[in-house]
């Protein structure tokens, strides 16, 4: 019997998704190989830890002696999953207008029913107001809309519901209480809403980490390419990829199994090859983006360096538009890193102010500049503050204290913003200076008077100009890789390519493993492919109700 991993996710049904969660819990997998035989008769699952098993012929072990028999505990067990309908409060915490109750699962027409007192939920997808009761007592609680979406056209793929009332803590506990009285409903688990949307294949797992990112988008740039992701564009480019290594794939077999009665070109084979060296290229471009998605989903780290006391804390303390960080007159203040995050013209920064960069006898103070060049080595941008006033303005004194500050050149430096700060003490208003940053091969550079506010709008174009050259436009081009992890799937997809064509000029079987083992990555990242030791870390991240 052949075993086939790597072909696509099929809708998954109900049982086999309430038996993983089981899995995933810490329930032996061979419950899972029970129920698959029983409800499927024995067809082939491709993510199927049980089916390993099987395949090397290991019988599955036995329940705990003295508990059910095998069958009766998986059939007690698969039947429990049938009636498990969960529900959470979807919205905020806390006293608002409106909060949102949402449950999913085979019990939630049997919910809508009861705590409207109703033969009949409302129309599928149309907002009904309702008087909303406990079921026990028939003691109403609310009057507020309830949504009834009948499966699969719902979020999670079950028969979903939710119910808007008002946001008051009683009434919330009071309905919730009402819930989770009614028989078969249980209170989710953090993440369990997307998770059944995954398990029924209404979201890939691009898609869900997507939503995650959605949910904790703090600015604009995020937001856009959160919801991209969301919306499946990641999911379908990787998709894509895969279809095309597929078609790659059935050709080079059909070659391998027919060349020999002439019944298949020849021409199949470079055709074969065209397309993985164009496939291996697009990848190779995917992962050159400069980690753009990353960035942007993690924040871009934006360091203010320079000597002591030219003002890189009144910096900080500008941006932020408060007074996070000690601002004195006396060199060496800051001694800690100070960290904030900003939103910069919609792209988010975690910026941090650092030890004024100096050789100095006082153990504290040196320990403050070691970690101001620790955070330097690991910056994405530095903004490298001088004292106006103390600079020689020509582009040679400049770059020479400049170069005091930025990191010695091991790897490529970071990009820089040279801030010119303290410009309300120098003569001419700065003119020189500006002709001569404009002059050298400098960095950007920008005025600014952090006592007087003047420059301030110049330097946060500046900022903002180079925020969209690190993270990109989040709605042009292909959308952006976004977690380490699709890098690092990514990276071994790419090298399994480049290993196809030496391959393929020795053994074609061995080239054809490269290609499996390529698209073995791509369904890693979306998760069409063996990828329950990631799905606990993923849905960790969310919490009760999503
Ligand atoms: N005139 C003038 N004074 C400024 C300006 N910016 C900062 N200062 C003053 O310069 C002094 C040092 O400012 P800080 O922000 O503490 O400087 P710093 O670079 O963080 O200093 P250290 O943490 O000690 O390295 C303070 O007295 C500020 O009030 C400016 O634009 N104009
Ligand atoms: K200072
Ligand atoms: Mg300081």
């Amino acid at each position: 019997m052949g075993v086939h991993r790597d072909s696509a996710h099929p809708r998954v049904c109900r049982v086999h998704a309430w038996v993983w969660g089981c899995i995933g819990r810490g329930a032996h997998p061979w419950l899972y190989g029970v129920h698959w035989e029983r409800v499927h008769g024995g067809c082939v699952h491709p993510c199927t830890p049980f089916w390993m098993c099987v395949r090397r012929g290991a019988p599955p072990p036995a329940p705990r002696s003295g508990s059910l028999s095998l069958r009766r505990w998986a059939q007690r067990l698969c039947s429990a999953a049938q009636g498990d309908t969960i529900f959470a409060m979807s919205s905020g915490h806390g006293k608002c207008g409106v909060a949102v109750i949402r449950a999913s699962g085979p019990g939630c027409r049997a919910a809508v029913q009861s705590l409207t007192g109703r033969p009949e939920p409302p129309p599928p997808r149309v907002l009904a107001l309702r008087r909303i009761r406990d079921p026990a007592t028939a003691e109403p609680l609310d009057r507020g809309l309830v949504a009834w979406f009948p499966g699969p056209r719902s979020f999670t793929g079950e028969d979903c519901c939710e119910l808007h009332v008002h946001g008051g803590p009683a009434v919330v506990s009071g309905v919730l209480q009402a819930l989770g009285r009614l028989p078969g409903l249980r209170p989710a688990e953090p993440g369990e809403f997307a998770r059944r949307a995954f398990h029924n294949g209404k979201l890939d797992l691009t898609a869900v980490e997507g939503l995650g990112d959605l949910i904790q988008a703090e600015t604009e740039a995020q937001r856009r390419q959160a919801l991209r992701q969301m919306e499946g564009e990641l999911g379908r480019l990787y998709q894509r990829w895969s279809e095309t290594l597929t078609q790659a794939l059935a050709h080079l077999e059909a070659y391998i199994d027919f060349s020999e009665d002439d019944s298949v070109e020849e021409e199949v084979l470079s055709q074969v090859a065209a397309a993985v060296q164009a496939l291996e290229q697009e990848v190779g471009a995917h992962l050159r983006d400069g980690r753009r998605g990353e960035l942007l989903r993690g924040g871009v780290r934006v360091v203010i360096a320079g000597p002591p006391n030219v003002g890189k804390s009144s910096l900080l303390n500008l941006l932020a538009r408060r007074p996070a960080a000690i601002v004195s007159p006396v060199a060496g203040t800051t001694r800690d890193v100070v960290e904030l995050s900003l939103n910069v013209g919609g792209y988010p920064v975690v910026l941090s102010d650092t030890a004024g960069l100096r050789a100095t006898a006082d153990p504290v103070e040196r320990e403050g500049v070691s970690r101001a060049r620790e955070r330097l080595q690991h910056a994405d941008l530095v903004l490298a503050v001088l004292d106006a006033g103390a600079v020689p303005a020509e582009p040679g004194g400049l770059g020479e204290a400049l170069g005091a500050v930025l990191p010695p050149a091991a790897a490529a430096p970071p990009p820089c913003v040279l801030v010119l700060n303290k410009a309300d003490l120098v003569q001419d208003g700065g003119g020189a200076l500006q002709t001569a940053c404009a002059r050298g091969g400098l960095p950007p550079a920008a005025l600014l008077s952090c006592k007087t506010g003047e420059g301030l709008a110049g330097l946060l174009e500046l900022l903002r100009r180079q925020l969209e050259r690190l993270c990109g436009d989040p709605l042009a081009g292909s959308p952006s890789l976004t977690q380490s992890r699709h890098g690092h799937h990514l990276r071994a997809c790419r090298a399994a390519l480049a290993r196809y064509g030496p391959a393929a000029g020795a053994d074609l079987a061995l080239a054809a493993e490269q290609l499996r083992l390529a698209r073995r990555h791509l369904g890693r990242i979306t998760g069409h492919v063996g990828a329950e030791d990631i799905l606990d870390i993923i849905f960790r991240d969310f919490c009760v109700g999503k």
